[in-house]
């Protein structure tokens, strides 16, 4: 029978050393010069950062953003198929979820990655596709990273609560198979404990370390869930191991920059946990 995500993941956690989720957002803009004239350059970028990343990656984490042309289809096709190669997981960051037949065509991109971020906002019969696929992880959006996730998420229901504790709830119910997990971002951590309270079993996938500014130590103390006596769960950080190496002179220290600021994010994680 084959491994389920969290699985996979919590064997990462233990073979690498931490919960590194390394974004692959190889936004065309900050692609390095020395790659504008390869056939693919987001494919050549990401190849150089898994091989300059990878014992350190307990996941990557593509954007869909990044691929949504024929161009970069082909290139996130190159980039799984390599990630693979070196064993690590990848969780297509895509937001995904609709009516029945369309979100039904969404999930089938589950064929190809190991888990998916989807959108609650429809309810449950939108995300049914994804959250059927037993073996794949299916990340809620619960409470997002960026500064205008409070104008819904924080909004107070008449009820009691907020939505985004509802989102947990509700997501924990999503879960027959153990392959739910939410997204909640590091960059309100005290969000980020509630949520961890409400669903104590849940794995999280928490963006916004790095870049962001988000909290590393809350990120790994309350993102990472227990299961079968194994930590699972994902701290993610993209521009902020991806493009390290900006301001270095040559190729080797472009990625070897790479490498280095995965391997610190893993040691920053390890010391809080
Ligand atoms: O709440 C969210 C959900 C998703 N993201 C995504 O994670 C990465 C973060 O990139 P950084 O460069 O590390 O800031 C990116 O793909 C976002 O779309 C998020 O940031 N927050």
């Amino acid at each position: 029978m084959t491994a389920g995500f969290f699985e996979r993941v919590a064997d990462r956690i233990e073979s690498t050393g931490g919960p590194v989720s390394v974004g692959l957002d190889p936004d065309p803009e900050r692609i390095p010069e020395f790659l504008a004239d390869h056939d693919l350059p987001r494919w050549a970028f990401n190849r150089r950062i898994i091989d300059a990343t990878h014992e350190h990656a307990a996941a990557f984490k593509p954007n869909a953003a990044f691929y949504e042309d024929p161009d970069g289809w082909r290139a996130l096709q190159e980039t799984v198929a390599y990630a693979h190669g070196k064993d690590v997981p990848v969780l297509l960051d895509a937001k995904r979820a609709d009516i029945g037949n369309t979100t039904r065509q969404y999930a089938q991109v589950l064929d190809d990655v190991d888990a998916i971020t989807v959108n609650p906002y429809m309810g449950r019969d939108s995300l049914q596709p994804f959250l059927d696929r037993e073996d794949k992880g299916v990340f809620v959006l619960c409470r997002t990273s960026n500064p205008g996730g409070k104008h819904l998420q924080d909004h107070e229901l008449a009820d009691g609560g907020t939505v985004y504790e509802h989102v947990a709830r509700l997501a924990s119910t999503w879960n027959e198979h153990g392959n739910v997990g939410l997204v909640v971002g590091a960059t309100t951590p005290d969000e980020l404990e509630a949520v961890r309270d409400l669903v104590p079993d849940l794995p999280f996938l928490v963006p916004g370390v790095g870049a962001q500014g988000g909290d590393a130590e809350a990120a790994v103390e309350f993102g990472l869930a227990e299961r079968d006596g194994r930590d699972v769960g994902l701290v993610n950080s993209s521009r902020g191991i991806i493009f390290a190496g900006e301001n270095t002179s040559g190729e080797k220290a472009y990625f070897d920059a790479a490498g280095d600021a995965a391997k610190r994010l893993k040691r920053r994680l390890a010391t809080h946990r």
